[in-house]
């Protein structure tokens, strides 16, 4: 038997089949024994020239062996997981991490992998544990022991809803900067609107045509605007004819939807007529954009950016503008609390949230369903931190890896 290479440390190797004792390749092999790998367990890693002759030899050789296989998709994080090397909010930043496309998602994604996040949902959950048990001592024992309930129980569960509760507020802001900020261009027919989509988006993505009514569908595309994630959207212009066909009629109804569920509206107004669509509700998140200011004869006084999308006059105002807009509306990633950015994590931060209500409702009435809400709250505390999983959770969370993670 060959001797096993220093352990971490990457040296040349030859790589032979162990049965037929070839020599496949001349590659980089690490060895990392357990408990310090990143799965926790002993581990081999061969960094084999590319090529598919090399790398099927090498699986084929590998396959010859007894109880291995091939990884599936998030595998190597799964048992990573299983062996405590990480939390299950790690795992996920390690999901965010690998998927992160901006700068913003980047720097979110490396600070959940430290683990702050699932430090601070660990705390949260041992608190109202010993809440909890502190609960049955006195549903036991209370009477006689004379136990503080007020200020052991009940004003820690006060603080401990307030802290979940700021926490909580926060993550829609983190999760913008996860999944991106939803921007829809909107207005009437034939104002610009597909020529706006087109110059943000760098590329002639839209059809733009002279004609009312080009725009029939949304048409999406995922933009990066000062290092944060944006979803541009272009809709069907908006107009209140008894002669547009079905088709189109479908387009204004799934425009006025894409707006109502919009982060930020852009709103083009044809700055020739100045016909403001009333059908959108604007608000601070309303950008209003005079559009085609290359053919008046007189500059236009209303508030709002001045654009040509023809000439590109007006377009750097109009994304300094965007991208305050868009950062207004994501939290700061380097902000000093831990933050989530995860949908999972804002549910069970909710449920717990309610519990914790519940249990403030009915400690005056019930001292025994109190308790009950209490351990609701814990589990949904558990089902963070990933002490209480079940396969559902875990085949969503681990089939988001690649194969080889
Ligand atoms: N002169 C001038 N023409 C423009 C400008 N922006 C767009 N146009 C023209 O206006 C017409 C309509 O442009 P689109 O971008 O297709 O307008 P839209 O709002 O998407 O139209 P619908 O799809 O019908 O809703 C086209 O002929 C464009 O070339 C501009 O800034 N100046």
């Amino acid at each position: 038997m060959r001797k096993l290479p220093i352990s971490r440390k990457s040296l040349l190797r030859n790589v032979y089949n162990p049965i037929s004792n070839d020599r496949i390749d001349q590659a980089l092999v690490t060895w990392f024994p357990a408990p310090a790998s990143f799965t926790g367990e002993d581990c081999v890693e061969i960094h084999a020239h590319g090529g598919k002759a090399v790398v099927s030899a090498i699986l084929q050789s590998l396959s010859n062996l007894p109880d291995f296989r091939p990884a599936e998709a998030g595998d190597f994080t799964k048992r990573a997981f299983t062996n405590g090397k990480l939390d299950l909010t790690q795992v996920e930043a390690l999901a965010d991490l690998i998927a992160a496309e901006t700068e913003a998602q980047r720097s979110l994604a490396i600070r959940q992998l430290g683990g702050e996040l699932g430090l601070l949902y660990e705390q949260w959950r041992r608190d109202l544990i010993e809440c909890c048990a502190f609960i049955e001592a006195y549903i036991d024992f209370g009477e006689e022991e004379n136990l503080d309930f007020d200020i052991k129980v009940n004003d820690r569960i006060k603080c401990l809803s307030n802290e979940i509760k700021c926490h909580h507020s926060e993550t829609k802001n983190a999760e913008r900067i996860r999944v991106g900020v939803k921007v829809a261009i909107l207005g009437r027919p034939n104002v610009g609107k597909s020529s706006l989509f087109n110059r943000l988006v760098g590329r002639e993505r839209a059809i733009v045509s002279p004609y009312a009514g080009t725009t029939r569908d949304i048409l999406d595309a995922a933009l990066d605007i000062n290092s944060y994630a944006v979803i541009l959207t272009d809709t069907a212009g908006l107009r209140d004819d008894m002669k547009i066909d079905i088709v189109e009629q479908e387009g204004i109804k799934r425009a006025i939807q894409t707006a109502s569920e919009a982060d930020l509206k852009l709103l083009v107004v044809d700055a020739t007529d100045g016909d403001v669509p009333s059908e959108i509700k604007t608000d601070e998140n309303t950008i209003i954009i005079w559009n085609k200011v290359d053919l008046l004869k007189e500059p236009i006084v209303q508030d709002g950016i001045k654009l040509s999308c023809k000439t590109g006059n007006g377009m750097d105002e109009l994304i300094e503008t965007l991208s305050e807009k868009v950062e207004h509306l994501c939290i700061n990633p380097n902000s000093p609390n831990p933050i989530s950015s995860n949908a999972r994590h804002s549910y069970h931060c909710k449920l717990c949230l309610e519990s914790l209500e519940n249990y403030s409702k009915l400690i005056k009435q019930d001292i025994v369903l109190a308790a009950n809400e209490l351990q609701i709250a814990i589990n949904h505390m558990s089902k963070l931190t990933g002490t209480i999983t079940n396969d559902d959770i875990l085949n969503v969370i681990f089939s988001e890896f690649c194969i080889g993670k």
